[in-house]
């Protein structure tokens, strides 16, 4: 609507613009006309002015000539002395004819006396010849007071039929009486001198009296000749300017130039028809009128063709705003966003969607905003903890992703949505950008892939993801040399309960099956449902050696079993399941995982042969070693209930053979195998909370004994060694429980010595330091056991609140043999005295040995050449045949 009346408007504005264009045309064109018209008047005036000043010169000049030979008469024939009779008339007419032919106007001259009789004539009959004057003009002229030139009115020639004039005056002769001397003038001899041979288009002259009769006139006007004009009134003769009326003689509208003639009232009238004065003037006006209208041509040409642009650019913006119309409808019913920056990245255009992904932009979009500007206003919005120098690297990364971006990427939003965001070059050099909501799709993938590789019922992974990760850990794990397990799992007489209660209540045990199995997993393993009521577990990276893979898989296995073992609640039922659990190790050997799921498989089913509700392993000799291994724990557990356990003392020497303490040993007597050794039990113990309670049993036996030495005077200065495994100082409260053992037994602290390994303290060396800080604080003593057999001790060595180094065994062992070792012994010996330790050598056996550390500074020994480990009493008795050292010192 307003892009008509813009049109309308325009278009008016053209009219009225061409409208004024014209009129000024008219007007200058009118203006030109007139200018030159009174231009071509102007100058016909002039040429007038100019010609009648010519005419009457010429005029008066011819007739001063007529006059002065008229005059000459008298003296030419001496009249003034004569009268009339005396006058030679034949001398006379020749004399007249001698001086008339050397007038150029005159023709023929006459000497009349008053009665009108030629007395004297230049005509060759002399006086015979009358001449026919026109009537009064002899008494006229005779009765002028004084003789002037008198002229005649036009008369026709009695000689040659002309018209003539005649120009006369008297001659008074000597008696008074007057002789009339007359000149016949041709009139158009008279009117050729008035012309001068001037052609002036139009002209008309008249020769006149003041009267208005007419004399001659060019052109001649026959009839006219002698008649009156119209005199002039109100026209100052001698006036040079021109008036315009009518023509003398044709009467039309002319420009009329008068002047006086010297002689007897008389005039000349120039006059130019108007017509023929603008006759010149018509041509330039045609001229002048054609340009104009082709001038006028032109512009209506113009304007018509303005017209019809605008009219066209109306048709074309209407198109465009048409298109531009479609084109927002069109982004805005798309379900993507949509944003179009220009070659400066600055916003073009954008729709609705694209405002309703990100929100918080409503308010500051705008045309050719930077975006720059829009991802600001996003991290203000999203991320408002962010100080200026992190918003900008933000916005800087965002804008370099979206500049170098061909392609698409994804964005999460905050409201949840995936956006999937296409960025394109446009060929100026700017960028549309979509913005397409593939939340849907997004969570569609994520369904179909759980559908893909997971159990529907149970959301556990599926024979496929499992298998995919079994072919992976195989692949890692024969890689790495580790062992990891695969544990096969079927519930036992499930068909019984799908039957009796239903399937669905068949489903809910397979849920909280489901449910235990991953409670009892690390995050690491996969827990998976092959499909029925069969599970599979598996274990990675579980150890390197395969005994122990297979202790740890057990031992996963064995919490299974415990946990599935425990009542279901299946809607109002209550029911107790069991599992059959095969298990199989992997790693070693690069077997197929289809193998090994087949092994696992094979080993289940040797559980159900078995009687259900169990465990086994796919490889006999495994199951057997297994088997010994639970064997040993079942009875390591009793070992610990029915007191199976007692402490050997191996005591520790000075140079001088006094005996300043003991090593404390563990030994078991099993009550089938009898003694069993502790390389045998401890590191099954180690591998579960039975070395807690072993190590626990050992340090609460040996505070006692310290304490029950207190009253005893030979043994109450030795300190107890006791080792301390790494699980147990790894222990939260280790610290708590040495000291309330210490506490409780009433035992000296400072006769207490925890011994550790390197590698013990090497385990988590800070918490290690700091809790034998504490134990250190309290008066506890520490001594480094198998001092030497690390590599990185040496770091920590200064850090450790230590008393003792105990030379490994395996160095004093070389004494003698091995050159390196000896060399060994010395720095350690070297380091200890430096660090302000005390040094023991442990597995002395000869004296070779105790001589070579003797020599290097070693003050303690303990070893086979001393004494071997012994029991309580045997100790004691030692101890009585042994001299004792001063008692130790806190
Ligand atoms: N509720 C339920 N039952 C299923 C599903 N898939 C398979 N089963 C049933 O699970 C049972 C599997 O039984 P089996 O393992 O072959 O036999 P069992 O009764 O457990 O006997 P043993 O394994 O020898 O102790 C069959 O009755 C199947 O119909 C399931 O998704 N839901």
């Amino acid at each position: 609507m307003s892009m008509l009346a813009n049109r309308n408007r325009m278009v008016a504005g053209t009219v009225g613009l061409v409208g004024i264009f014209l009129l000024a045309l008219t007007l200058a064109a009118a203006a030109l006309l007139w200018t030159t018209r009174q231009t071509a008047l102007a100058d016909s005036e002039e040429q007038e002015v100019r010609f009648v000043s010519g005419a009457v010169a010429a005029l008066n000049r011819s007739l001063l000539g007529v006059d002065v030979l008229l005059a000459s008469m008298d003296s030419l024939l001496g009249l003034s002395g004569l009268v009339q009779e005396w006058i030679d008339e034949d001398n006379a007419s020749r004399l007249i004819r001698g001086v008339t032919e050397q007038s150029l106007i005159v023709r023929y001259v006459a000497l009349v006396d008053p009665n009108g009789r030629v007395v004297a004539s230049s005509h060759a009959s002399g006086s015979g010849l009358q001449v026919n004057l026109p009537d009064g003009f002899l008494s006229e002229t005779m009765s002028q007071p004084v003789s002037t030139l008198t002229i005649s009115a036009p008369v026709v020639s009695f000689a040659s039929s002309e018209r003539v004039l005649y120009l006369a005056r008297y001659i008074k002769m000597a008696d008074a009486s007057k002789m009339l001397a007359v000149a016949q003038v041709e009139i158009p001899v008279l009117t050729s001198i008035v012309i001068q041979g001037v052609d002036i288009s139009g002209l008309e002259v008249t020769l006149e009296r003041a009267d208005g009769q007419l004399l001659a006139s060019v052109p001649n006007q026959e009839r006219l000749l002698g008649t009156r004009l119209p005199p002039f009134t109100g026209i100052h003769q001698g006036a040079t300017q021109a008036t315009r009326m009518a023509t003398r003689l044709t009467g039309a509208p002319g420009i009329v130039v008068t002047r006086p003639v010297l002689y007897q009232d008389m005039l000349i009238s120039a006059s130019i028809p108007e017509a023929a004065a603008l006759d010149e003037w018509r041509t330039q006006r045609d001229f002048i009128i054609s340009v104009s209208l082709v001038f006028t041509a032109m512009i209506l040409a113009a304007a018509g063709f303005a017209i019809w642009y605008m009219q066209r650019l109306q048709h074309a913006r209407l198109g465009i705003a048409h298109s531009k119309n479609t084109l927002d409808q069109a982004l805005e019913s798309m379900v993507s966003g949509f944003v179009l920056l220009n070659a400066e990245h600055q916003l073009v255009s954008w729709n609705q969607r694209f405002l309703e992904f990100y929100p918080w932009l409503a308010s500051c979009v705008q045309p050719l905003l930077p975006f720059e500007a829009v991802l600001n206003a996003s991290a203000m919005d999203q991320f408002p903890q962010l100080d200026e120098e992190q918003r900008r690297q933000w916005i800087q990364r965002h804008m370099t992703q979206l500049l170098n971006a061909q392609g698409t990427h994804e964005q999460a939003l905050p409201s949840g949505k995936a956006i999937q965001i296409t960025v394109r070059r446009t060929p100026e050099g700017g960028r549309v950008i979509v913005y397409q909501d593939v939340t849907v799709l997004r969570e569609a993938m994520v369904e179909i892939e759980k559908l893909a590789f997971y159990d529907a019922l149970t959301h556990l992974p599926n024979r496929r993801l499992l298998m995919d990760r079994l072919e992976h850990a195989t692949a890692s794990n024969a890689r790495s040399g580790r062992y990891g397990a695969l544990l096969f799992l079927d519930l036992d007489h499930f068909k019984v309960l799908n039957d009796s209660l239903g399937h669905d209540i068949g489903d809910l045990l397979l849920q909280q099956v489901a449910q235990r199995l991953k409670t009892c997993m690390r995050a690491e393993d996969t827990v998976a449902r092959l499909g029925g009521d069969e599970f599979v577990v598996m274990l990675e990276d579980l150890s390197s050696r395969s005994v122990e893979a297979a202790a740890m898989a057990r031992h996963i296995g064995e919490k299974i079993l415990e946990a599935l073992n425990q009542p279901y609640q299946l809607a109002a039922h209550k029911y107790h399941s069991t599992p059959s659990v095969g298990v199989t190790l992997f790693g070693a050997t690069a077997l197929s995982s289809a193998d090994l799921l087949k092994q696992a498989d094979i080993a289940m089913y040797e559980v159900k042969a078995h009687g259900r509700n169990d465990l086994c392993f796919f490889d006999p000799q495994m199951q057997a070693t297994i088997n010994a291994r639970a064997q040993l724990e079942r009875d390591l557990h009793a070992a610990l209930k029915n007191n199976e356990f007692e402490l050997y003392y191996q005591p520790q020497y000075t140079l001088q053979g006094q005996v300043v303490g003991a090593e404390v040993l563990i030994r078991w007597h099993h009550p089938e195998r009898g003694m069993v050794s502790p390389i045998e039990f401890i590191s099954v113990a180690e591998e579960s909370e039975l070395i807690m309670h072993i190590g626990q049993w050992v340090l609460r036996t040996a505070c006692e004994q310290l304490a029950a030495w207190r009253t005893q005077p030979a043994a109450s200065a030795l300190q107890l060694s006791v080792n301390l495994s790494a699980r147990q100082l790894q222990q939260r409260e280790i610290v708590a429980q040495v000291l309330s053992i210490l506490e409780e037994t009433g035992a000296p602290t400072h006769l207490l010595k925890l011994e550790l390994t390197e590698s013990t303290v090497l385990v988590n060396v800070d918490e290690s330091i700091a809790k034998m800080g504490q134990l250190k604080a309290q008066g506890v003593h520490f001594s480094v056991d198998d001092f030497g057999t690390g590599h990185s001790s040496l770091a920590y060595l200064t850090q450790l609140p230590l008393d003792q180094l105990k030379i490994d065994q395996s160095f004093v062992r070389n004494i003698g043999l091995k050159p390196t070792d000896g060399v060994i012994v010395q720095t350690i010996i070297g380091m200890a005295r430096n660090l302000g330790l005390e040094v023991i050598a442990e597995g002395v056996e000869t004296q070779l040995q105790q001589e070579f550390l003797a020599e290097h500074g070693c003050t303690l020994y303990q070893g086979y050449l001393f004494c071997k480990p012994v029991p309580l009493t045997a100790f004691t008795t030692l101890l009585a045949q042994t001299q004792q050292p001063d008692a130790i010192t806190q």
